[in-house]
């Protein structure tokens, strides 16, 4: 036994973060990590609270991270400490990327020259998507999309119930592929594309292991195929002729890297999930907490109004004749005058958030904190930074850190996080680039229910449910869907609200 144990179980240098003992030898870390996930280092920080630590693993070590200094350490060490290997391995298996794509996804893992396919695609992706005009005009067509879905498309509202969640799932997949990809030709308008894209997500553990696919995860090998076949006619079918500027810019570097439109179609598996499977459960967490919560609604409420209505709250005699004269909602305004509103979509993220920022040490890498704490973290490991245990951190967020607080991005605390204690969107290299497109829409769609509708559900009191596992996703799902009533309010039933998103900034 302990020969087998030297022989699996790397050795531990003393200047690696301090060891955490396993009761199971060899492998109990490994059976921790795989059933408990962010729970299982929840675990390990609560008994141990080192800012930095490490696992050993099966012939492999992973460190976890946890002090915001620790992980602002190793942010500055992106290039070694990498997000690349996930990248290579995600378009490997999830998107089945040819031998010639994942070659050049390889190259200069290190990010030596900044002129390769990854980075060179990353650098688009933030270019299209930082403040300014691009994500002005993509921000509008996702509110002009959700408006039209609520008129048009969502016979359910007034009537019978919805299931919240599945009903968010359906405006946030229209609205946010609609606005990048053009309403006229965006595959993910066909049902079958867009359940295939689904089923992909729900086996996305199944198909990344690679291992007989069309037995093991057949309805999302199938539901893989078609997206591939429509996003591939989408490319040839002129599609990006009313494409925004993201998949335009992101079409450019593909084509100078020599990648065909075959190839790119499969890489716009990569751009939904991005797109979607985080956004989708950030809004609905988003309406859940403040529907549920009587007081927060009401003061959201008072807020909007104040900016649309003027400052007294709107009265009959005010709005009347209203319908037919346009009332403009420029969210951006209302963001701007009441901060409240984004405080509560950040905090949402806050609690939410499951995140492990995985990395992989590509050399052996020196990280100092800056505060007396420098380690040495070896080649060929892996690295977690969950998000989970670092929103819980008293020492960045003060003595409510596991509590939900709408407001505790707008005040003037002591606790006032660093920003690399904010780990929602991760950090470093590889934060994420469509992180104020996912804020405005997650704000947009909050101004527009708060505005327009009451949400209550149908058989009991709100109950904020549990989450389901998933292994890439940041923000988890509900275990169940809770089915609510959405009602158009009948002081605003008469206006004629004109939601728009027009940044007095953007140049
Ligand atoms: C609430 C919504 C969202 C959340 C919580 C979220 C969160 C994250 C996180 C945690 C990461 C990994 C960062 C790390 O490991 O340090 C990430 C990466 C990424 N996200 Fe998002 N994201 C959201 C929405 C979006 C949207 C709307 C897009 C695109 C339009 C997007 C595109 C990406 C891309 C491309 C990456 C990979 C970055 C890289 O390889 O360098 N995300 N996101």
């Amino acid at each position: 036994m302990v020969y087998l144990t030297g022989f699996v179980t790397l050795a531990h240098d003393s200047r690696e973060p301090p060891l955490i003992p396993s009761r199971i030898p060899i492998i109990g870390h490994a059976i921790g990590v795989l059933r408990g996930g962010s729970g299982y280092y929840s675990h390990i920080v609560n008994k141990y609270d080192y800012p930095i630590s490490t696992l050993s693993l099966p012939r492999a070590k992973m460190y976890i991270v946890t002090s915001p200094a620790m992980i602002a350490a190793s942010d500055r060490q992106a290039k070694t400490i990498s997000f690349a290997p996930y990248v290579v391995e995600f378009a490997k298996r999830i998107l089945l990327a040819s031998k010639t794509s994942i070659g050049l996804l390889s190259e200069d893992l290190l990010d030596e020259d900044g002129l390769n396919l990854r980075t060179e695609t990353m650098k688009a992706m933030h270019a299209a998507l930082q403040p300014g005009r691009h994500l002005q005009e993509t921000s509008q067509a996702v509110v002009m999309n959700i408006i039209r879905y609520l008129d048009f498309e969502s016979p359910e509202i007034n009537q019978t119930s919805i299931g919240l969640f599945q009903w968010v799932q359906r405006v946030v997949s229209l609205a946010s592929t609609n606005a990048i990809y053009g309403p006229a030709r965006n595959p993910m308008q066909n049902d079958e594309v867009m359940e295939g894209f689904w089923s992909v997500d729900r086996d996305f553990a199944l198909l990344g292991l690679m291992v007989l696919p069309r037995l093991a995860a057949p309805e999302a090998n199938r539901g893989r195929k078609r997206l591939f076949d429509a996003f591939r006619d989408y490319y040839s079918n002129s599609g990006l002729e009313e494409a925004s500027e993201l998949i335009k810019a992101r079409y450019n570097v593909n084509n100078r890297h020599g990648i065909p439109d075959k190839e790119i179609a499969r890489f716009d598996l990569g751009v939904c999930t991005a797109l979607l499977v985080n956004t989708i459960p950030a809004v609905f967490w988003t309406l859940c907490h403040v529907f549920s919560d009587s007081k927060l609604l009401a003061e959201l409420r008072q807020g909007i109004e104040a900016v649309v209505f003027g400052q007294q709250k709107f009265s009959k005699e005010k709005t009347s004749g209203a319908t037919t004269t346009a009332i403009t909602v420029n969210i951006p305004d209302i963001i701007k005058t009441f901060p409240l509103l984004e405080s509560v979509v950040m905090e949402v993220l806050r609690v939410q958030s499951n995140n492990a920022s995985a990395r992989y040490l590509l050399t052996d890498t020196l990280i100092d904190d800056g505060l007396g704490a420098a380690y040495i973290l070896k080649k060929d490991s892996f690295l977690v930074m969950p998000s989970a245990v670092i929103h819980k951190n008293e020492i960045a967020w003060g003595p409510t850190a596991k509590k939900f607080d709408p407001a505790r991005f707008v005040k003037s605390s002591a606790y006032k996080a660093r920003s690399s204690a904010f780990r929602a969107f991760g950090g470093g290299n590889a934060l994420c680039p469509g992180r104020h497109f996912a804020v405005n829409e997650i704000i947009s769609i909050l101004v527009i229910m708060v505005l327009r509708y009451d949400i209550e559900p149908v058989t009991q009191a709100w109950k904020i449910p549990s989450t389901r596992k998933h292994i890439a996703t940041s923000i988890l799902t509900p275990l169940e869907d809770i089915h609510v009533r959405i009602s158009q309010r009948k002081e605003i039933k008469e206006l004629n609200l004109n939601f728009i998103w027009e940044s007095r900034s953007a140049p």
